[in-house]
């Protein structure tokens, strides 16, 4: 699919009045013209002008206006609706994308292709197509009338012209440098921005809020100088085209003098010469930025194409035959950095798993391998037999839960948030998941119970209760394959208790991968798997690995 069938593709019911839009603009473009032909014609027949034919000129002036007006609403209806199907699309492709590509970089694009890509799409489409395709008809209509009056003024004219146009594509060069180091830095400088945003809590816990960190105070000068370099660019190539178009104009007076001189050119002749010049050269000064614009937007279609072919993952497929799963040379990269490195592991229904190992070792990646976040560099992953691109989403997420510390809470009702996880879920499931994880006294607290409202991003609740909403949901999921990562570090003594005693409910007869850094949780767990480097080093059960693997026997140590 080329760029141009793929912006096609999403303009939907809007391709019409975009297009229609688009041809009547440039009929608008033309229509100002017929005034100007017709005194052209009334001069150059030796006629004066009438009281009607100005009536006519006159009218013909207005009807123009009415005509660009009505033309505009279309084309601009047309241009928003397809930017709004752009949008609403990319959000779209975004559910089916690994979880993984929507973060530092990847996110960074995909909010500045969102907002500012999709504005300027919005002004390209709505103005400058028309307008452009304006700056190329009406020049061409007037060069016709130069030659018709005068061939040997024509040509002069014409290749006048032809040495300014040929600088275009020199200018645009510098303009799309210009425009592509802007737009890196746009990208870098909404990355810079989520982050510092995220590490607000810890600036303001060291009283380090009253500064912004040097490399963030950097990039904002960054942004500021490639904007300015981006608007010199620009600016610069309109002076040079418009100085030099200003010349042709004396330039095609001067030779129309000498051939009128040597009555070669009547003075009307030479007067509509001058006049059809003058209305030449003004729209094509304003090609020039024009065809850089248009060059821009066609660079921001092949970012939006490629957004919306990357890989993403199937919604539907198969079901899995078991929930016995299997990892074979499972190699991971993120940010060209090595992660896991040729991970082979099986775990059978129903068995418990913990995977430890230090700091940075993959145990995250590890688990967000399973869920299905990260697309991996070589190996498989299968689930019952089968592999992700087999299973699709539906299938993967009905057989897994994934229990995490960063416990996401959603603006609404704690049944609301509750409900996500299974809607169908009857009222008793939803009482039995609630008295299961420990809710029950939230429930009681809240004047409205389950439907009280917890606030954006459910503030009114401690981390050990939304731990518990987090587990809650997993029950009512109850899903065959538990995936667990680090629940219970951030909580105290009372809360662990409560938390680990959730869990324990939601494990029963599940198949269980837990993350674990308080390893008197996983003395009894089937199986312990260590990693360090990336690699899985050793398994077995607690006291074998305390007896053989060193890093265990650091890790216990540590520990104690
Ligand atoms: N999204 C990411 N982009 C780039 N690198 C990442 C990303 N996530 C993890 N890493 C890197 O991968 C390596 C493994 O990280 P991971 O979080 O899986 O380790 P871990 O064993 O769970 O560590 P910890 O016990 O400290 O949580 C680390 O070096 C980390 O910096």
């Amino acid at each position: 699919m080329t760029k141009v069938q793929f912006l096609l593709a999403h303009s939907g019911a809007s391709q019409r009045q975009f297009w229609l839009g688009i041809v009547g603009r440039m009929g608008a473009d033309l229509v100002p013209m017929v005034p100007w032909l017709m005194l052209f014609g009334y001069v150059l027949s030796g006629h004066t002008l009438s009281g009607p034919a100005l009536v006519a000129v006159a009218a013909v002036a207005l009807a123009a206006q009415w005509w660009l007006g009505l033309t505009a609403r279309q084309s601009f209806t047309g241009a928003y609706q397809l930017s709004h199907n752009l949008r609403r699309q990319l959000l779209l492709d975004i559910r089916r994308q690994p979880l993984a590509a929507l973060t530092g970089k990847g996110l960074g694009e995909r909010i500045r292709l969102m907002t500012s890509d999709l504005k300027q799409f919005e002004d390209i489409l709505s103005h400058l197509v028309a307008e452009a395709a304006g700056a190329v008809v009406v020049p061409l209509a007037m060069a016709i009338v130069v030659w018709l009056v005068s061939p040997a003024l024509g040509a002069l004219l014409t290749a006048s012209l032809m040495v300014n146009l040929m600088l275009l594509p020199v200018l645009e060069r510098r303009f799309m440098a210009a425009a592509a180091t802007s737009h890196r830095h746009g990208i870098e400088g909404a990355n810079e921005l989520l982050e510092f945003i995220e590490g607000l809590p810890t600036l303001k816990a060291f009283g380090r809020t009253e500064r912004l960190a040097a490399p963030l105070q950097q990039r904002l000068c960054q942004i500021r100088d490639a904007g300015l370099d981006l608007e010199w660019a620009a600016g610069t190539g309109v002076m040079l085209v418009t100085c030099l178009l200003e010349l042709t104009l004396p330039l095609v007076m001067v030779v129309g003098g000498v051939l009128l001189a040597g009555d070669a050119l009547t003075p009307e002749a030479w007067l509509v010469v001058a006049a059809a010049t003058v209305a030449c050269i003004r729209p094509l000064a304003s090609l020039t930025i024009f065809a850089a614009l248009i060059r821009f937007f066609l660079s921001a279609t092949a970012r939006l194409h490629g957004l919306a072919t990357a890989p993403r993952q199937p919604q539907q497929g198969q079901a899995p035959q078991g929930t016995d799963l299997a990892l074979e040379g499972v190699t991971l990269s993120l940010d060209g950095q090595p992660v896991l490195r040729d991970i082979n592991l099986t775990v059978e229904a129903g068995e418990h798993l913990a995977l430890v190992g230090p700091s940075g070792a993959g145990k995250s990646s590890l688990l967000h391998v399973i869920a299905g976040f990260h697309a991996i560099d070589h190996g498989e992953v299968r689930l019952g037999g089968l592999t992700l691109a087999r299973l699709g989403t539906d299938q993967l997420y009905r057989n897994l839960s994934y229990v995490t510390q960063d416990v996401q809470l959603f603006a609404g009702s704690l049944r609301d948030n509750l409900m996500i996880a299974n809607p169908q879920a009857s009222a008793s499931a939803l009482a039995q998941a609630v008295a299961d994880a420990g809710l029950d006294e939230v429930v009681a607290r809240l004047p409205e119970g389950l439907d009280g409202m917890l606030g954006e991003n459910g503030q009114t609740l401690s981390g050990g209760e939304r731990q518990r909403v987090s587990i809650a949901r997993a029950l009512l999921r109850d899903a065959p394959v538990v995936l667990l990562d680090e629940v219970t570090s951030a909580l105290d003594q009372r809360r662990q208790e409560a938390v680990l005693r959730a869990i324990r409910r939601l494990c029963e007869g599940k198949t269980v991968i837990t993350v674990a850094h308080r390893l008197d949780t996983i003395v009894d767990v089937d199986r312990i798997c260590v990693l360090e480097q990336g690699r899985l080093v050793q398994q077995g059960r607690h006291t074998d690995l305390l007896a053989d693997s060193a890093t265990y026997q650091a890790l216990w140590q540590a520990a104690d």
